[in-house]
């Protein structure tokens, strides 16, 4: 990242159109903008198909918009950058590998030497509390443990984007809300900005800085609610605050009329 002042994360007027197999054009997401500051954690929800996922891969680099601009410390992205962490729903582990060799894998990929590289892992292994289990293979892990292993896989690499496409909502609901906390304790003091996508309204507003709702597809930006809840925070905890209830009414209430624009539109085409 070259310009220090710049935002972490900008899209001015994106928008993102498919070539569909029958040669139409489908547009995904339209006219977004939207500013991440650095360090800031931003959750956007919105109906499901609206462009979530769409708008992270415009951040990411995988997709090119087809209008507007996505830039990335005030540089126009152009493919995937290194200091980006990904983490999705399906766990990016290598199954053939150690638990230690899959944290160890990106700082090798980067250039580290394999004893630094080592310890870097085995410091974020401790971090997530997987000490014990360097030597499992993934398979031999619970769900849990292994998005813990692909968030030290992750945060190992010091990103200062990490993008997040509903990473914990393969978990049981209690292993969820650990993952949460853990996710909160392992970001804070990273400086890293985070774009989380979620169809969780309260997940949302538990871990976020900000909240984006999108509209019903074709997604733009609808509305952005700060969230003014201290941190640290329990995900648990802050849930039951009088404030944390307030504040999911009023974005339930921007949110709901888009979720219901979908359901609607679903019953027609039923129909
Ligand atoms: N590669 C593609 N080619 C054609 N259409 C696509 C492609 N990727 C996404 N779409 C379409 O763009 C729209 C937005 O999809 P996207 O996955 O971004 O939504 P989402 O909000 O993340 O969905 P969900 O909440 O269900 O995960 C959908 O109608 C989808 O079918």
């Amino acid at each position: 990242m070259t310009h220090d002042t710049s935002p972490a994360i900008e899209l001015r007027g994106a928008g993102k159109a498919f070539r569909t197999p029958s040669g139409a054009l489908h547009t995904a997401v339209r006219e977004l903008d939207l500013t991440v500051e650095r360090g800031e954690f931003v959750a956007v929800v919105g109906p499901t198909g609206c462009g979530k996922s769409t708008t992270l891969t415009l951040v990411s680099g995988l997709e090119e918009p087809t209008e507007g601009e996505v830039l990335v410390g005030g540089e126009p992205v152009r493919g995937i950058g290194r200091d980006v962490g990904f983490v999705f729903q399906q766990d990016a582990v290598f199954p053939w590998r150690t638990v230690l060799s899959n944290v160890m894998a990106g700082p090798r990929f980067r250039g580290a030497a394999k004893a630094e590289a080592r310890e870097r892992a085995r410091d974020w292994l401790a971090r997530v509390g997987l000490s014990a289990f360097e030597d499992r293979y993934p398979h031999q892990l619970s769900g849990g443990q292994r998005k813990r292993v692909a968030l030290a896989a992750t945060f190992v690499n010091d990103p200062s984007i990490l993008l997040m496409d509903e990473p914990f909502s393969a978990l049981d609901v209690q292993t969820r809300a650990l993952m949460s906390d853990q996710l909160l304790e392992l970001w804070a003091g990273t400086g890293s900005s985070v774009v989380f996508v979620t169809h969780d309204l309260e997940e949302s507003i538990a871990l976020a800085d900000k909240v984006v709702v999108m509209t019903a597809g074709p997604a733009t930006v609808k509305e952005v609610f700060t969230i003014d809840l201290p941190r640290p925070r329990k995900v648990e905890e802050v849930r039951l605050e009088p404030r944390f209830v307030e504040i999911y009414r009023e974005i339930w209430s921007s949110l709901g009329e888009e979720v219901r624009i979908t359901r609607e539109r679903g019953a027609v085409h039923a129909a």
